[in-house]
């Protein structure tokens, strides 16, 4: 049952990371999903593409949809300058506990901002909740089939402007066919595919980067 996994993974990394070390804590993780139990992180190959995206364009405003036990979150907040925010958004309540404790864990609890509740009600509330002027950064890792209708939502909201990057996870694998339609034929998007593999896997998956052209 996913909870008892998460519980088993938080008790993973209290005892085999170090407090305050987010690495630690990531390769805690990793180490646990690749040789104890699979699960959903985006995982250390997937990571470093993460990683190297998320260097590049330096948000000082991110959010994430699909916080699940805030492995990503962490891999995230890690890189963020000091100041920047990250707005991760989960719908369920038990795996958001799970996951604030391990941000909390890794000692970014200051850069998180953690929301509990359902995307479609979320995004329209983050400009009056959060003071968001539009997020710089979006990394879509939730629910395949509601990648589409939550990038249209950011746009009505007004919450990605020109430069705004979206980052996907599992554009493949489980897969988000109408999603990559949307994006790869829409000229308001330059979207590109970075190939690697399902987390812990040697499956293919990948992730699709596409930047908001206003
Ligand atoms: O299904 C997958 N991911 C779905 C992920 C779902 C997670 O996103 C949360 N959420 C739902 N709505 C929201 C929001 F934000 F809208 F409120 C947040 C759900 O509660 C869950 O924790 C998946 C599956 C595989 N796989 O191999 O099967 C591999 C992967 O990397 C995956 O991400
Ligand atoms: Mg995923």
């Amino acid at each position: 049952f996913a909870l008892l996994k998460n519980t088993r993974m938080l008790k993973a990394v209290q005892k085999n990371a170090t407090k305050g070390d987010p690495e630690s804590v990531i390769s805690a993780i990793d180490y646990y999903c690749r040789h104890k139990e699979w699960a959903m992180n985006v995982g250390d190959e997937k990571g470093l593409i993460l990683d190297s995206v998320l260097t590049e364009v330096n948000p000082s405003t991110a959010l994430e949809l699909g916080t699940y036990c805030g492995y990503s979150t962490v891999r995230i907040a890690r890189l963020l300058s000091p100041g920047s925010k990250l707005i991760t958004v989960e719908f369920n309540p038990a795996f958001a506990a799970v996951a604030r404790q391990i941000i909390a864990y890794a000692g970014l609890q200051d850069k998180v901002t953690l929301v509990e509740g359902p995307s479609g009600d979320l995004i329209p509330k983050m400009k009056a909740r959060f003071g968001i002027k539009s997020f710089d950064f979006v990394f879509l890792d939730h629910w395949k089939d509601r990648y589409v209708p939550d990038t249209k939502l950011l746009e009505d909201c007004g919450l990605v402007s020109e430069g705004s990057v979206l980052l996907a996870d599992n554009v493949i694998c489980p897969g988000a066919p109408e999603y990559l339609k949307y994006v790869r034929n829409s000229p308001r998007y330059e979207s590109r595919y970075y190939k690697s593999n399902l987390e812990y896997t040697k499956v293919e998956d990948g992730l699709e980067k596409s930047v908001f052209l206003g």
